[in-house]
């Protein structure tokens, strides 16, 4: 069973008439997206989506899907995916690079929603924190980064020699600091050092987090 897609295909149904969406991004949005897609086309659900990256542009206009932003419109709901879930709903995005996009979408809307597998639920956050960063920063935030306890790596691309370029033209630092006892002042700290420009550190809190198990789906 994919649960991916049974989480984000549920959530896709509560979507209405007349809405601004926030469109996550990953392979769990995506999920999202193409069901979005098809009760446009089928249903003619008449929404509006501001996309959270290139990929998630890119989607809603396979499926046809009209694209607004968040300088014309406010959201009504956002609804994305994440790479870890703790205990307190404390987030950690950015596997795909997108987190700084995402949170601003994702936090500006009235109802934020997170759409993951059971795969990602855990005790604690102990996945590595994604730090983007301008490029020109990246030596200084790393010693920074070392000196809070991290272990430190620039993400390097798939599919070009050297470093991963995000969307906005940045870094990707990936810290590891093992497991993490108190999220949101570490998300406070990294943002804190000069050149850094997001982390993936989601500590605001979220409405709801659906998760697909392979009993059904749960909400936290
Ligand atoms: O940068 C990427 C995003 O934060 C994704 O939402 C996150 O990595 C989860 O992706 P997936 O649904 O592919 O596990």
């Amino acid at each position: 069973m994919n649960l991916k897609k049974m989480v984000a295909y549920k959530v896709a149904e509560e979507i209405k008439d007349g809405q601004v969406v926030g469109l996550g991004t990953g392979s769990t949005a995506r999920y999202f997206i193409e069901r979005v897609g098809m009760r446009i086309q089928k249903e003619e659900l008449d929404i509006l989506a501001v996309p959270t990256s290139y990929q998630s542009l890119f989607l809603a206009r396979d499926w046809e899907i009209p694209i607004t932003s968040i300088t014309q419109h406010d959201i009504d709901v956002a609804v994305d995916g994440a790479d870890e879930v703790d205990k307190d709903l404390n987030l950690l995005k950015g596997g795909g690079a997108a987190h700084t996009k995402e949170k601003i979408i994702d936090y500006s809307a009235s109802e934020f929603i997170v759409i993951i597998d059971d795969s990602k639920l855990t005790d604690k956050l102990e996945r590595p924190v994604p730090v983007e960063v301008i490029p020109t920063s990246s030596r200084l935030v790393c010693e920074e980064l070392n000196s809070m306890g991290a272990k430190v790596k620039i993400r390097m691309s798939d599919a070009k020699d050297g470093p991963l370029i995000t969307d906005n033209g940045n870094f990707i630092i990936d810290a590891d600091f093992g497991s993490i006892d108190d999220p949101s002042k570490l998300e406070y700290e990294i943002n804190n050092i000069p050149g850094v420009l997001e982390n993936g550190i989601f500590s605001r809190g979220v409405d709801r987090v659906i998760v697909g198990t392979k009993d059904g789906i749960m909400e936290l």
